[in-house]
């Protein structure tokens, strides 16, 4: 940031001439680029809403006028200009500032988001609570992005405002990117809107005609008027979606020509009711590499600045690699699959299997629910679906995955990414919620695997058989053993777990790749003359009975570890096996307790609440008596 024009807050930016706002604005990219250059973080998305940002701020009265960002990854400029500058390079880290818009971090940040597609209904909510107060002065806006545009909910909030007619801006910034390339029909539409092609040369046309030296002379002056009316009212209207939702449209403007937004929102300010101003931009402006190679820069790692190289690049296996890989196996030898992202195209590693079998993958747009009831579609027409998901954009789809796929008992394979704690997304993102919130959905099949052979059978095994009805397999983001080289698909059976090590004083049954964990745990606490069997349970549900009354029957202590909720999660599923089976054995569990996750690398925060190896052997040595229990389960200094 700017030494010499010290800008704290946007109290400071408006005491500056327009003359010096561009200048500025080259000050926040440049800090922006060293600061994502040496610490990671979503990226271009805030390069490309720079100018935007400043003009926002510049002519609106924030924080007492209500400033909405769409998911929030585009809020660095915000964050700098809001009181951040100086704890910014925390961002995102354990204990940091959060890497999206919070209510918590600032008066600045009108609301919380993280996932897409809220913006709108809030700043509505807002600007009817204003109109309820008999406050008409407030201005209320919403800034959202082509792809967050593409999902249900946004439009269910443009119907509505277009009914309720309070006074709010919604800014569409269109750059024409998701995070991948953005797909879909309103994408095309977005296009022809900004070329021109339709809407704008009618407009024009409309206007030549109406305007023609000779023609309205000719005319009576009443029949001109109607005629004049009935083109505003009807015709231009109605080629226009948002304006026939009756919502005012303005634009195309271009989103980095900072006069000209600063004007035209000086004169969209006193203009009443829903508006919507269509912004062009372009994602990563200001650093060529991430002007071109859009989905690359969308969230980097640490890269050169100089020269884009990304730095630590990470070589080892991931589990999204296999998944990607697998599935081209899969779908080469059984031609019902069909692969279907909302939106995570290359975050759920499907580009090469839509680079080698475009026609099976569905890149849906930022649409969850619809993305699980065309699953469900697919399936009723006999078509088997992997319907990639992450874990925390799943919870969006609950009424889809119980009304749509469950009863109806169709074969659905949820392919659920990112379960677990994510990292540096923090609260929104965490996958914390899954294996409980699923669990209790009648016939559904819950799954988890310990390692990546696991895994590839678990999604071998979601195809291999007779109809399952919904099947459900949750992986975390990241890092693996690889497969070993001769690795070929076991089907394994439905609800078995397995015995992973023999022990005599505690039995430690863990779900995912977790278990890896425990592993490395029970050989630690043989230096404590501790002998812990391990279990993997493998399935969440069915739960494997036969297994479980071999634990509870042979053990008085049983440790459950997940990295999920410990509310409702696996553990849970345990614990009301035995208290339904009669056995009184000392049940501990392990997992993300009854609050919101932090954000911090998955490590950390596997330390922080106590499911990592360090936390499991203190936990197994608790149990056993052989050290005291700290004050609290876990504290965050
Ligand atoms: C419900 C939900 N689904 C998916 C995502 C992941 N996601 C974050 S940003 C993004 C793309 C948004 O595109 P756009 O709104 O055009 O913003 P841009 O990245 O282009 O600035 C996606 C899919 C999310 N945050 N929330
Ligand atoms: C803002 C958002 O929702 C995405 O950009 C998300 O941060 C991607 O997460 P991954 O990096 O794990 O794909
Ligand atoms: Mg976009």
């Amino acid at each position: 940031m700017p030494e010499h024009y010290n800008i704290d807050t946007p109290d400071d930016l408006r005491r500056l001439p327009v003359t010096s706002l561009q200048h500025l604005c080259g000050e926040i990219r440049s800090f922006l680029i060293d600061h994502v250059a040496s610490n990671g973080g979503h990226f271009s998305s805030s390069l490309g809403v720079v100018e935007l940002t400043v003009a926002l701020h510049y002519v609106f009265n924030t924080p007492e006028d209500k400033l909405v960002w769409d998911v929030g990854h585009q809020a660095y400029p915000h964050k700098l200009l809001t009181g951040r500058k100086s704890r910014f390079h925390s961002n995102r880290l354990l204990e940091g500032i959060s890497g999206f818009p919070s209510r918590d971090e600032s008066i600045y940040d009108a609301f919380g988001t993280g996932h897409s597609s809220t913006s709108i209904s809030a700043i509505l909510g807002m600007a009817c609570a204003a109109k309820y107060r008999g406050d008409h002065t407030r201005q209320h806006i919403a800034v959202i992005g082509d792809g967050a545009m593409t999902a249900g909910m946004a439009f269910e909030a443009l119907n509505n405002a277009g009914y309720e007619q309070p006074n709010m801006l919604v800014i569409l910034n269109d750059n024409n990117m998701s995070i991948d390339a953005n797909t879909g029909a309103l994408q095309n539409y977005l296009t022809e809107l900004t070329t021109g092609k339709h809407y704008n040369a009618l407009k024009s046309h409309i206007r030549k005609l109406l305007t023609h030296p000779g023609q309205p002379a000719n005319w009576p002056v009443e029949v001109a008027r109607k005629l004049q009316k009935a083109v505003k009212g009807g015709l231009l209207r109605y080629s226009n979606l948002f304006e026939a939702l009756n919502i005012r449209y303005f634009g195309p403007v271009d989103g980095h020509d900072l006069p000209k937004l600063v004007h035209v929102l000086e004169k969209l300010k006193p203009i009443p009711g829903p508006k919507l101003l269509h912004c062009v931009t372009t994602k990563g402006q200001g650093f060529a590499p991430a002007m071109t190679d859009h989905a690359k820069w969308h969230a980097p790692k640490k890269f050169d600045r100089a020269t884009g190289a990304t730095l630590d690049a990470d070589t080892t296996t991931t589990f999204q690699q296999v998944f990607g890989d697998t599935l081209i196996t899969l779908a080469n030898s059984n031609p019902k699959i069909i692969a279907i992202t909302p939106a995570m195209l290359s975050g759920s590693a499907l580009t090469n299997m839509k680079k080698q079998m475009p026609e099976r993958v569905f890149d849906v747009g930022i649409t969850e629910q619809h993305a699980v009831t065309f699953a469900a579609g697919l399936a009723a027409d006999g078509l088997l679906p992997y319907c990639t998901i992450y874990s925390t954009f799943l919870q969006r789809a609950y009424d889809q995955v119980i009304h749509d796929v469950a009863l109806q008992k169709l074969n659905v394979v949820f392919c659920i990414d990112r379960a677990g704690v994510t990292g540096q997304d923090g609260p929104t993102h965490h996958g914390a919620f899954d294996i409980a919130f699923l669990r209790c959905v009648p016939g559904i099949i819950g799954a988890s695997p310990m390692d990546a052979e696991d895994f590839r059978d678990l999604l071998f095994t979601a195809q291999a058989g007779e109809s399952h009805g919904p099947f459900a397999v949750r992986y975390p983001k990241g890092t693996t053993a690889p497969l070993p080289p001769t690795a070929g698909f076991r089907k394994l059976a439905i609800g078995k777990g397995r015995k992973i090590r023999s022990g005599r004083d505690i039995a430690i049954l863990s779900l995912g790749p977790v278990g890896q964990y425990v592993t490395a745990a029970c050989k630690e606490l043989e230096a404590y003359h501790l002998d812990v069997a391990h279990y993997d349970l493998r399935f969440f549900k069915p739960l494997d009975e036969t297994l479980l009354h071999e634990v509870f029957s042979r053990f008085s202590t049983v440790i459950t570890v997940e990295d999920g909720c410990i509310q409702g999660g696996a553990g849970s599923a345990v614990m009301e096996f035995m208290v339904e089976q009669g056995y009184h054995v000392t049940l501990k569990r392990l997992g993300l307790p009854d609050t919101f996750a932090t954000q911090g690398t998955q490590q950390q925060l596997h330390e922080l609440y106590g499911y990592d190896k360090k936390g499991i052997v203190q936990a197994v040595r608790e149990v056993a008596g052989r050290v005291k229990k700290p004050e609290a389960d876990f504290q965050i200094h």
